[in-house]
């Protein structure tokens, strides 16, 4: 996968060359490029904001630097010439990024987020994009921050840890929280006896079949008492009876 981020903050971008993102880059799986907004300006001041017409607070970026990387981007990419890659436009007013959309992304050969600051970006920018990118306005939940470099870091890392050869082991994608609708289940490790509070003994069984009914308890248990809209989603038709009486 190659994915693509512009910003004015490249150095917000850093940490993805750490961990698991790292190694990923390292190991070829994934191909990461980030590009600085203000390499695309052509002004003495590498101007990338501007007032806002029809007035108001804060500042807007300008549609022209963004259309030369984006432009950019575009030509340098990956896989499928006939197939449009994914401008990914982090924003409050996106689509809401979920565990679901992060398997979707990971199946696209190429990503592009284009990171705003600011007010936002000149609309007429998402607008022209759609000539060369699938666009996709999305957020990384219902608050407010200072501009997308964040919900690229969070998106990035929930979309390529999903790529094969990335987690060591593949089967701890599967029980995770949101992976099949439901919270997932609470771990315990050495030692069996801390402060005065045991490892549930079904853990230490070896019965394999208990542990795994435990384990789907806990996340029935976990999801109605902390997500109770999740549960409402999933088909309770899966729960056992014996696990309902219990929720
Ligand atoms: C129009 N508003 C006004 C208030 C300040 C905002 C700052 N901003 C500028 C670019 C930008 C990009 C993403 C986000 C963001 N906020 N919350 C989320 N879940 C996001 C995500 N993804 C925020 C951003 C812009």
């Amino acid at each position: 996968m190659r994915i693509d981020v512009v910003s004015i903050f490249p150095e917000y971008l850093a940490p993805l060359e750490l961990s698991l993102i790292g190694k990923a880059r390292q190991d070829g799986i994934l191909d990461l490029n980030v590009h600085d907004l203000r390499e695309f300006t052509t002004d003495k001041h590498r101007s990338v904001d501007d007032t806002p017409y029809g007035g108001g607070a804060g500042m807007v970026m300008k549609a022209e630097p963004w259309a030369q990387a984006l432009s950019t981007v575009a030509a340098a990419r990956a896989g499928d010439a006939a197939r449009k890659p994914v401008l990914i436009v982090p924003s409050p007013a996106g689509e809401r990024f979920t565990q679901a959309l992060a398997h979707e992304l990971a199946g696209e050969e190429q990503l592009v987020f284009a990171c705003g600051r600011y007010e936002g970006i000149d609309e007429r920018v998402i607008e022209w994009a759609e000539e060369h990118f699938t666009v996709r306005p999305m957020s990384l939940g219902d608050y407010v921050l200072n501009g997308g470099e964040v919900a690229v870091l969070a998106m990035t890392e929930a979309i390529v840890r999903l790529l094969p050869g990335v987690v060591g082991n593949p089967e701890s994608l599967v029980e995770e929280s949101h992976s099949d609708g439901l919270l997932e289940y609470p771990v315990y490790t050495k030692p069996s006896s801390w402060r005065d509070r045991e490892v549930p003994p079904v853990l230490l069984s070896g019965n394999h079949g208990k542990i795994a009914q435990w384990r789907r308890h806990q996340q029935y248990r976990r999801t109605a008492q902390r997500r109770p809209d999740l549960l409402a989603e999933f088909d309770a038709g899966n729960l056992p009876r014996a696990d309902r009486t219990a929720l």
